[in-house]
Parts: structure tokens; sequence; C-alpha cells
């Protein structure tokens, strides 16, 4: 009889650990318990039974208690979740830790599964017909939608923003009330879709004929074309035959849109999961999912580790964007265990972009993935034109071109919308002395600091440090301290004085760190009225808006000359996905690239061939190079407070490597930013043709590493399918 439980315990160390289980019970695998750790108690969760322990009899602990009656985790996702601890190199105890909202990994009984829901009293139902509450007023409005019945708090968030102070008013005329409901008795409010397009329906058509089967695909469908109503559809069909659904995005509150179409059209079933959530709101998605009550989820990164036992389809939009890998602790990519939890299931999986990774093309190439396309825009949208204004010989009116500024005047002249995308927060990237030269760098970095200027700082993007602007050089103590360059909040203030009758809306870090402030920006200028957006990358994704008639690209000229393996083909999607927020409803719309390399070979094959070419052409150089898709990466990155020390473990971790059969080892090298926040940083980057040497090589490595005398002295991590080399 077995009864030596495995248990996975979130402690950054490598193994399981062996309990006894209570005399008489069995516990199942995906079952949490409470277990004595040390001179603690942990929450760990039951992996699976041995008949013996290495450890002696007479020092094997029996658990203190068992939380579920039944398996929280499902033998499927805990299988996923043993696998990519073994693919990524991590503990799977750490591995828990992260798939396992906060909320699970206590010994507390679970959050209750109801959705909270506002609701009228019985004295606000006895004025039902005539409340004693002003017309117009926005307590008013809350009141009037209540009448028709109880609203989840995730409905009123979506469609009516700053409810919250409504009902603290309501509810001190007791008029209001909180209750939970279950998911099912909650009212849908059920939007129908568009005619489908052609090509939308035989999207559906194909990723539909698999139900029930482990494919994937590519939907590579150009910006605009109506992904997200393909998603949808397919969505629809699988709650109807009693399914659940697993849709990752990239970055919610990047686009509230999405989660308010998913909840027009699927109503309380839908639960959003991402970080951003309060802990009790994430607890009660993933019970939700858990339980089955919840169709779909929708999510970001960590949503991919959401129990669902009836899961029938994934959908991965965005499929490209870098959001997707985890880039510290478990360094592991959503939209890989997204496949790999599909061929678990034995369901379809839906890869889709406008511009897909080349990772995922490589995949279709070699006819492992199937591609669907949508090639056009509905309705009368067509797809924008670029162009590229060359910037060496023009005048430039505060960093944009004269051709750009008319081109905006004339945007905002037909009542059209235009957005000026920059790359770069802040006023502008460096403080230069005119005097001497001298420019403000972060000590611990050795890179310029950006000048704040709304909030007089100096602000170090790469470690965050931060100092006051200075009011003359402290070099030469001159006065002629000046930014250079343009950063979103400098190019802010040139346009507001440029287009001083427009509303300038600026959309980054800054202005939208507060929650809802994302959509309150966007609400202030509507979808009608002429404007200009001015902002970073945070623009470039999935906004749908209608009146967006120009887009202007602004300092590409860094990505341009990059040493990162990746960085054309970033540069590349995020160029195109820019552009593609112009001309989406029925106006044209048209792309300008400012820069000053217009004959970069980049440009070129981008203006000729769009992302297609590019891509293509991009496959073919890393296939020379043996680069990714066409090798595997893994990168052991160093770092430490002495230089020395660094050093000092990579050589020990390369001797300790040796020439492993098969495998490239490059380095000791510098990292890309070789210090950063003081810490000197140094890598190893290991290459293969086949996957499956990396695998067999890393454990006995990374053991290796743990026992070396020189890993004391640093902090160290090995990045399985590493991203970038940063
Ligand atoms: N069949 C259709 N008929 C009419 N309009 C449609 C249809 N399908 C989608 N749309 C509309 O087209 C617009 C773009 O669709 P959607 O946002 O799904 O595109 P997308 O491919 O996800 O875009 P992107 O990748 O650029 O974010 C939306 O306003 C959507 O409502
Ligand atoms: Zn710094």
């Amino acid at each position: 009889m077995p009864d030596v439980l495995r248990v996975a315990v979130p402690v950054p160390l490598p193994q399981l650990f062996d309990y006894r289980a209570p005399p008489g019970e069995t516990v199942a695998a995906g079952c949490r318990v409470v277990v004595p750790f040390g001179r603690n108690k942990r929450v760990g969760i039951v992996v699976g039974h041995a008949a013996t322990s290495e450890v002696p009899a007479g020092r094997l602990k029996t658990i203190d208690a068992v939380l579920d009656d039944a398996p929280l985790i499902g033998a499927e996702l805990l299988a996923t979740l043993q696998w990519a601890s073994r693919y990524y190199q991590h503990p799977l105890g750490a591995v828990l830790e992260t798939a396992l909202p906060v909320g699970m990994r206590q010994a507390k009984p679970l959050p209750f599964e109801g959705e909270r829901a506002l609701t009228l009293a019985a004295a606000g139902r006895a004025v039902a017909a005539d409340p004693p509450l002003r017309r117009g007023t926005r307590v008013r409005t809350l009141f009037e939608r209540l009448v028709d019945g109880p609203l989840a708090y995730a409905t009123l968030d979506e469609t009516l923003p700053g409810w919250r102070d409504s009902a603290s008013a309501l509810r001190q005329r007791n008029f209001v009330e909180t209750i939970a409901l279950s998911t099912a008795t909650l009212p849908t409010a059920r939007v129908t879709g568009p005619t489908l397009t052609d090509e939308q329906r035989a999207a559906i058509d194909a990723v539909a004929a698999e139900h029930g089967r482990f494919r994937a695909f590519l939907l590579e469908g150009v910006t605009g074309s109506g992904k997200t109503e393909v998603y949808l559809q397919l969505i629809e069909r699988v709650l109807a035959a009693g399914g659940q659904a697993l849709m990752l995005v990239p970055e919610i509150g990047l686009t509230p849109q999405t989660l308010r179409r998913f909840r027009e059209r699927f109503g309380a079933s839908v639960f959003a999961l991402h970080s951003g959530l309060a802990e009790g709101e994430r607890s009660r998605a993933w019970l939700a999912a858990a339980r089955g009550d919840a169709g779909v989820i929708l999510g970001t990164r960590s949503a991919i580790f959401a129990p669902l036992p009836r899961l029938a389809i994934i959908a991965v939009d965005e499929e490209h964007d870098a959001s997707y890998k985890q880039q510290d602790g478990f360094r592991y990519s959503a939209r890989d265990l997204a496949i790999v939890r599909a061929r678990a299931l034995g369901v379809p999986v839906v890869l889709g972009s406008a511009t897909p990774s080349l990772e995922t093309l490589a995949n279709v190439e070699a006819e492992r993935y199937t591609r669907v396309r949508l090639s056009a825009r509905p309705g009368s949208a067509r797809a924008p034109t670029l162009r590229v204004v060359d910037m060496r010989r023009s005048r430039l009116v505060h960093g944009m071109s004269p051709e750009l500024v008319t081109a905006v005047r004339d945007c905002l002249a037909r009542g059209e919308q235009a957005l000026i995308f920059r790359n770069r927060r802040g006023y502008a990237p460096v403080l230069t002395c005119h005097d001497c030269g001298w420019h403000a760098d972060c000590e611990r970095c050795a890179k310029p600091m950006t000048l704040h200027r709304a909030r007089a700082r100096l602000v170090c993007h790469h470690c965050g440090a931060e100092r006051n602007v200075p009011a003359q050089c402290p070099e030469c103590a001159a006065q002629t301290l000046a930014p250079q360059g343009h950063g979103t909040e400098r190019l802010e203030e040139a346009l507001v004085d440029l287009f001083p009758q427009a509303p300038v809306v600026r959309i980054d870090r800054e202005t939208t760190r507060r929650r809802g402030a994302l959509e309150a920006l966007f609400d202030s200028l509507g979808p009608d009225k002429p404007g200009i957006y001015v902002g970073t990358q945070m623009l470039a994704k999935g906004h749908d808006l209608p009146n967006l008639t120009l887009v202007a690209i602004l300092g590409v000229d860094d990505g341009l000359y990059s040493a990162d393996f990746r960085a054309s083909e970033r540069l590349g999607q995020l160029v195109v996905q820019v552009s593609g927020r112009a001309g989406r409803a029925s106006k044209p719309g048209s792309v300008l690239l400012q820069t000053h390399h217009p004959d970069h070979a980049l440009l070129g094959t981008l203006l000729r061939g769009g992302y297609r070419g590019l891509a293509a052409s991009l496959l073919a150089e890393r296939r020379d190079a043996q680069w990714p898709p066409y090798a595997h990466l893994a990168l052991l990155r160093a770092e430490a407070k002495q230089l020395q020390q660094t050093e000092k473990f990579l050589r020990d971790a390369a001797e300790a490597a040796g020439m492993p059969d098969g495998i490239d080892l490059a380095g000791p090298i510098p990292a890309p930013m070789p210090l950063r926040a003081g810490m000197h940083r140094a890598q190893i980057l290991l290459s293969s043709a086949e996957r499956a040497r990396l695998q067999h090589f890393l454990p006995a490595w990374i053991d290796a590493l743990r026992a070396l005398a020189s890993a004391r002295h640093v902090r160290w991590s090995v990045d399985v399918d590493p991203i970038d080399l940063y």
C-alpha cells in the first residue's frame, strides 16, 4: 500500500518532498495539503504517490491537513505543469507558485464561488417606478439599469465606469445591496455579431471541423481583418456544445475593448484573469474555471494555467507578442504552452496575428501548423498606404519633418484623427551640456537618464533610479543644459504648440498609471472628433479607432541597427501593428515613417513585400546563420556586484559544461547591457540544431552549477528559448 505522498512545495528548491498520508486516508494527486516545512507550515500540492521514501521512516513527517476532497488541479493540468517544470528547468514547487493564485496557496477555505452583483434592495424596489433621484445623474442611470435585474460587478465595471460612487450613494439610502449570484443565474446581455466575410467563415469552418481533436492553426489576418470576430464565433460554437474556451491576449489593461466585446457576446460567463485583478477576484475567476462555471477565460500570460475541465478550444491573440514569455523566475512561454496543453487535451488551438512570429511561420512551413488567412478588411475598409519620409535634408520642427506636420494639419482639417507614435516616454532621452558635452548618466547602468520635465526628474528607464534635474552642468558649471531628442512628453508639448485648436491625447505609461485611465483618455477624444494621439507602443495594440486615418512613426532608427537577433522581426511587427491602426473603418488610412535611413534594406523589404516579404527574408537569414527557429537556444545569465565574480562563475560554468555533443557554447560574453542597476552582467549562450540535445544536457549542468562555490556570489538563471539576449 503506497502511503508516501510526493508533494510539491512552493519553494525555490528543485526536489519534491515526501510526507506520510494520515493513517487510513488516501489523498489524490492534484489536492492541496498543509505540510510541516522546516519550522513553518506550507501549502503544497500532492503530485504523486510512492511505496517507499529515501527519507528514513523515523524522520518522515505526516501531513497536517488535506484541503481539498477532490483534486483542485486536474490530471491534464498537473501533467502540463510537470512538463513545463522539466522543459523550462524550473522547480515544480516554484512553477506551482506562478500557476496558482495566491488565494489558492493559503491554508484557508476557498472563497465563495458566486459572482458579486449589485441589485435593488426592498426599499429600492418599492420606489422603482418613480425613484426620488434627479434625472440625468449617474446615480439615477445606475438605478435604472438595476430595475431590470441584478448586474455583476464585472459588467458594471465594463459598462458604467465610476459606478461605485453612485452605488455608495444608493447604498446609503438602502436602495441597493450586494449579493452573490451563481454565474448561471446572471442575465446575459447577448449581442449578435456581424455577417461574416467569406474568409472569416472559411477560417471558422476549418477550425471547427477539428472539434475534439488536436490541431494547431495560424490565423494570419491583416490588421483590422476581423480576427476577433473569428475567435468570438468559434467560442460561441464551443459554448453551445457545452465546452469551455481559453483566450489569451497580451495585455487586458491596454485593450479594454476586447473584454467589452466578449462580455457583450457571452455575458457573465466570461471571466477575466490577469495580474491587474485584486487577489480575491483572481481566485474567484480561477475557481469558476475549475468548477466549470466559467465558459470563457479571457486572460493574459498566466491564464494559460487556468484549470478548465471542459476546455475545448484555446486561442492566442497577437501570438507574436513578447509579453507571452515570462522574463524572470519561471521563464515560460504561454504561447508555446498553449500548444502543449491543446495537444494533451486533444483540442484545436488558434494562434492569431497580423505579424506572426518567425517561429510560428516556420511551424507552418514545416506543416506542423495549418494556416488560415484573412487577407482583407471587411466592408469598405482598405489597408493603409505606407510611405517613408527622408529626414536627412529636412529642417525638423520639434523632431518632426515638415511633411509630417503638413499631413497632420490636413488630417485635422478633414475632421479626422492622427496618431504620432514614438516609443520613448518622458520628455527627452538625454540631457546634455552644450558647453562641455557632459550628459546625465545613470551611475548604476552607465546609460543616459531620461528627462521627465513635468515631474522635474531624471529617470533611468533601465533600473528606475531617479534624481533631481541639475540647475547647471555638474562638470563645467555652465547654465546650458539642454534636452536632446524627443520623448512623448515633449512631442505632446510640440503638438499642442503647433495645433492649438486640436485636442492632443498622450498615451504612455505615465498617463495611464491609474486604473481606468486608458479608457478615460480614449473617451476624452471620443470616436468622431478630430484630434491627435501621441504615445508609445501602448497605442500599437488592438485599438479600433474608426476616425483615425493618419499614423506617423518617429524614431525607428535605433531599431534598425540593434544588435539583438530579434530586433528586425520586432521592428517589422511594431511598424505593421501601429500602421494597422489607420483607416480601419470606411475612411482610407495612410502611414508616414520618418527616418534618417530611407535606404535601409529592412524598410525596403517591408515597403515592397509587406510583413510577409520581410518575414520570408528574415527566415532565410536565420536559416543561414543557424539562429532560431532553425536552432534552439538556452541562455545562462549571471550578474554580481563585482565583475570578477560574474566572470569566475561563468568560467566555472563553461568548464562544467565541457564539450557537449551537438551543442555550441558561446561565452562567457558580456551581456548587451554589461552593467545594470549596479550589477555586472555576462552570459553563456548554448545553441543546438536539436531541441532534445539541449533538453538532455541542461538538467545535469544546472545541478553542477548549483554546486559551484562561485555560484554563491552571483545571481544566475537559465532561460530556455530566450526571446532576446538582453
Ligand atoms: N464580418 C464583418 N463585417 C463587418 N465588420 C466586421 C466584420 N468582422 C469584424 N468587423 C469589424 O472590423 C473591425 C476590426 O475587427 P477586429 O478588431 O476583429 O480585427 P483584428 O483582426 O482583430 O484587428 P487587429 O489585429 O488589428 O487588432 C471591428 O470594428 C469589427 O467589429
Ligand atoms: Zn539605471
